[in-house]
């Protein structure tokens, strides 16, 4: 998802209201924290009482000794503000330190939950810039943000609460006059709030745009793209710089105000408190401490303006957040979920339709009514054109992407009714674009072994016959053997290297199925002959799936079941397919001559096609 995510339309104080929960903990702290700051206003709104105590008091008689404790009065109340306004960081810093950690942490969590059709919609680097730079923010507004507006707004109000004690004309005159600083608070919220999700929601963007050039900068170098991507990204910084520079005048226009009505409100007091005195309404000393209140409130009026607009970037960066906590997680374990007694390895495709949430309404089910059956043990490869769905379809039985309809059935049971964690230890997946992890090649391979500690013998067991099928042998010479540094972060693999470490992660997994989405793609033909001798004694006891692309491949397996148009069309071994089957035929020249079958424009409900078997089901094997 990019910048036009929408932001749920909750009023500013129900939005930051969200963040309560993970402030919890932390409540005493903060409350320490606003004491302790509130402690230092007070302490600060004190030295104007105690110089007009000292102007009308001893001043007027020539109390020295008075005069002197006011001064020590003065001193330590300075001295006290600045310890309390110590305390107020010392308090809340820490704290809020591990409130930002709990937040980063639930948001990580969150992503893991999230299902992968979330993932497809949302860039990475709105991901990563949600959970970096506005957590970030969320952690400051609360050490610092949050406190210093709430202690601000009170040190006001006191100062006000002075004035009029002093006298009620005074406190009237700076009342009225400061007024014009919430008002243009609120239109400032209205304008700004827009500005600061454009420019947080474009960092996003941007961060995107640098996570896809690193990614891809092989091609963009080979392809002499890389000026190209730099103008891209120059537009992209360029309207990210418009954005800011237009907060930047909303704030300085904001800035400008809330100098300006301290200063003309104060001025408007000043004179006001010169005519009291003339009239002998106002003692010299309530006048000196006016002037001695005025530059105390003057720096708490004067940093509403930064700290309203830090108010507003706070809650974009909140909204942010939950937009992700506020995403349905859709793969849930059910509550009272099954579990398989007496695991056979019996994966069933019954009547399944799948279709991404993006697809057009015209367009038919990418997977529409599909019936397949691997029987315990069996080792089926599935083939169809390009696009046909099939890696899609190996998806499915570990539930990265539910069914829309049918269901996935293990050992007779709906995949959807069992725990998630049960469910993928039971079946393993091998990808066709293999991800390593910036880990050891021991960890990456051992990723779905939980149960054993990475260590132990047995898991050097599992490890070495893992890699013994996946002719990964490669990995004990690698600079530090089994422990070396893989992925993004360590040593650079080839494909096909790479290729063979995820497949003896697979293995290691040691799963009743095993689906493999076309895992020997990469290898030359000679390894690739090896793997092939190794898997069959791993498929022996195995079910498994293999999206084929070679007909070596296909050769591997018991059964072979051809898609098209979304469903099987026709299943049998490799020779009874190809006396049988059109479409099979068709596939398997054009693997053999090493390209891509293209996708078939064959109208599925065509009566002269004749791959279409004339029993819908699809799971009748046409020449079992
Ligand atoms: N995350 C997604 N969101 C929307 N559409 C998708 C997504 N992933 C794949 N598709 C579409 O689904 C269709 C089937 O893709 P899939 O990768 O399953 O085909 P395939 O048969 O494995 O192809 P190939 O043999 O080329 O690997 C394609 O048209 C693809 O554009």
């Amino acid at each position: 998802m990019s910048s036009s995510s929408a932001s749920p339309s909750l009023s500013l104080p129900k939005a930051l209201a969200r963040l309560i929960p993970f402030a919890k903990p932390a409540k005493w702290w903060i409350l320490a924290g606003i004491l302790a700051a509130l402690a230092g206003s007070v302490a600060s709104l004190a030295i104007p009482i105690v110089l007009q105590e000292v102007v009308d008091g001893p001043l007027l008689t020539g109390d020295r000794a008075a005069i002197l404790w006011g001064v020590v009065a003065v001193l330590a109340l300075g001295v006290a503000e600045a310890l309390f306004i110590f305390l107020r960081r010392r308090f809340v810093l820490r704290p809020m330190t591990e409130v930002e950690f709990t937040i980063r942490q639930t948001f990580y969590e969150r992503l893991q939950r999230l299902p992968v059709a979330f993932h497809d919609r949302w860039q990475s680097g709105q991901l990563l810039s949600r959970m970096m730079q506005d957590i970030g923010l969320i952690r400051r507004w609360l050490t610092f943000g949050m406190i210093m507006l709430l202690v601000n707004v009170l040190t006001m109000l006191i100062g006000i609460a002075l004035l009029f004690r002093w006298h009620w004309v005074l406190g009237t005159v700076f009342f009225i006059c400061s007024l014009p600083i919430w008002i243009v608070g609120y239109s400032f919220e209205q304008k700004y709030g827009a500005l600061s999700r454009k420019s947080q929601d474009q960092s996003g963007d941007l961060a995107t745009a640098v996570e896809e050039s690193v990614h891809g900068i092989r091609v963009l170098k080979a392809f002499g793209r890389g000026g190209h991507s730099l103008a891209q990204f120059r537009e992209q910084a360029e309207s990210l710089r418009g954005t800011e520079l237009r907060k930047a005048r909303e704030v300085g226009l904001i800035w400008f105000w809330y100098d300006l009505v301290p200063f003309l409100a104060l001025g408007a007091c000043l004179f006001t408190g010169i005519v009291l005195a003339s009239l002998g309404q106002l003692t010299v000393g309530e006048l000196f401490g006016f002037f001695a209140l005025a530059a105390a409130v003057r720096w708490p009026m004067n940093s509403l303006g930064f700290l309203f607009s830090f108010l507003i970037d706070a809650r974009t960066a909140t909204d942010r957040v939950f937009e992700v906590f506020d995403a349905e997680i859709t793969i849930t374990d059910l509550e009272h979920p099954r579990t398989i007694e007496n695991p056979r390895g019996e994966l069933a495709f019954r009547g399944v339709h799948f279709r991404f949430p993006d697809a057009r309404e015209s367009e038919r089910d990418l997977v529409d009514g599909l019936d397949l059956v691997l029987r315990p043990g069996e080792t089926m490869a599935l083939v169809g054109a390009t696009g046909s769905g099939k890696t899609t379809l190996t998806a499915l039985p570990t539930r990265l992407y539910d069914v829309t309809a049918g269901a996935v059935e293990l050992d007779g049971v709906d995949v959807r009714d069992l725990r998630l964690e049960e469910l993928r230890q039971r079946i393993g997946i091998a990808f066709e674009d293999p991800i390593l992890f910036s880990a050891s090649v021991r960890e990456n391979v051992l990723l779905g072994r939980e149960d054993l500690d990475p260590q132990s013998a047995e898991a050097d067991r599992v490890l070495r016959e893992a890699l013994d099928v996946a002719q990964a042998g490669f990995a004990y010479d690698l600079p530090d053997g089994l422990d070396t540094e893989v992925g993004e972060e360590g040593m650079s693999l080839s494909g096909g290297q790479r290729q063979r470490l995820a497949l003896a992660r697979v293995v290691a997994a040691g799963p009743d199925v095993l689906v493999l989405d076309d895992p020997l793609s990469a290898l030359d033909v000679d390894t690739e002959a090896l793997v092939e001798a190794a898997l069959r004694r791993v498929l022996a006891s195995t079910t498994a799936l293999i999206v084929a692309h070679r007909p070596s491949t296909v050769s591997m397996a018991d059964r072979v079941a051809v898609m098209q148009h979304g469903r099987v069309i026709a299943v049998g071994t490799h020779s009874e397919l190809l006396r049988s089957s059109d479409h099979y035929r068709h596939l398997i020249t054009s693997l053999e001559a090493g390209v891509e079958p293209p996708p078939s424009t064959t109208d599925p409900t065509d009566p002269t096609d004749t791959t279409y078997p004339t029993d819908t089901t699809g799971t009748e094997e046409v020449a079992r």
